[in-house]
């Protein structure tokens, strides 16, 4: 049987200790009997889409995004439409997407995962036509990743500052909402359209979704008092948002949001100018992905 190629795309800016380490697990607990493999860098944001487009292009097995949500998206962007699987070894941040299929988040592990080789037909959201695998949103989320991605530093005390702080300036909007053709209105804080569980850090803002229901969780984060923030922020860590009063969640296939000001909005953690009009739509099954 001939050996099956994987490709690695990692980050350079992660720093030569980590790429060391990347190499050092890899040949450590990849099975060379039934793999080859080569590790591309990136050079630049986005880059890793042309490299895994390249990779599904020359045959690849699979391309392993080494990184967090963003750079999950980047590759998947480059895979689809073609039947190269994709992997993770949970580099990011938050790493939203690996510990809602629950992948260790050692690099050692995750390596020993992709070598057993498991699969499964992951679902793929579609906010427009742009990707996302985690979750996309078009209210206080998208502001948190905009500001998120200009901090200089991650981790979860950065994200923890930036919601605190924003939170209590935030103003919510009236969003004209179609899902599966029922229409609301909704005066919301948070509109998250989401496919995986979580942002990151275990803040698991749809604990109810599944990559593999087909189907799209739309949660809804009405105007509360700013003094129960903390207490929404903890359900949301302990996986009971959905228990809240001021929570609504619905499932569907295809769902629109809509705002006459709306301008900003996120797809797994990276803000972009979108229009005032977002329509969401589920491909089920789309990117077969590598699993514990
Ligand atoms: N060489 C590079 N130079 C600049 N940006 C890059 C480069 N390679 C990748 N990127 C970008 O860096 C971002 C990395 O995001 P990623 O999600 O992997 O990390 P993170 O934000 O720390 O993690 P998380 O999303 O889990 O919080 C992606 O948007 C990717 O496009």
């Amino acid at each position: 049987m001939s050996k099956r190629h994987i490709v690695f795309i990692v980050n350079p800016r992660s720093g030569i200790e980590r790429q060391k380490e990347i190499s050092h697990a890899i040949d450590a607990h990849l099975d060379s009997d039934l793999y080859t493999h080569e590790i591309r860098l990136t050079e630049y944001a986005k880059h890793g889409t042309l490299l895994a487009r390249e990779a599904a292009a020359q045959g690849a097995y699979a391309v392993v995004a080494v990184g967090g949500d963003g750079s999950v998206n980047d590759v998947v962007h480059g895979l689809a439409g073609t039947d190269t699987v994709l992997g993770v070894i949970p580099k990011g941040s938050g790493n939203g997407m690996a510990r809602t299929i629950g992948l260790p988040l050692t690099t050692d592990e995750a390596v020993k995962v992709i070598s057993a080789g498991k699969t499964l037909a992951m679902d793929v959201g579609y906010a427009n036509e742009r990707i996302f695998i985690s979750n996309a949103g078009v209210a206080f989320d998208a502001l948190i990743s905009k500001k998120f991605a200009k901090s200089e530093k991650r981790g979860l005390a950065v994200y923890s500052w930036l919601v605190t702080k924003h939170m209590w300036l935030y103003k919510t909007w009236n969003f004209h909402i179609e899902i599966d053709g029922k229409i609301m209105n909704e005066r919301a804080f948070m509109v998250v359209v989401a496919n995986g569980t979580q942002f990151g850090y275990n803040f698991r803002i749809a604990p109810m979704a599944s990559y593999t229901d087909g189907l799209l969780d739309v949660i809804i984060v009405r105007r509360f008092p700013k003094i129960l923030g903390g207490i929404i922020a903890l359900r949301a860590m302990t996986g009971t948002i959905d228990k809240s009063r001021y929570v609504r969640h619905f499932t569907g296939r295809e769902m629109t949001i809509s705002h006459p000001q709306l301008r900003l909005m996120q797809t797994d953690g990276d803000a972009h100018e979108c229009a005032s009009s977002i329509t969401f739509r589920i491909k089920p099954g789309a990117q077969r992905v590598i699993v514990p």
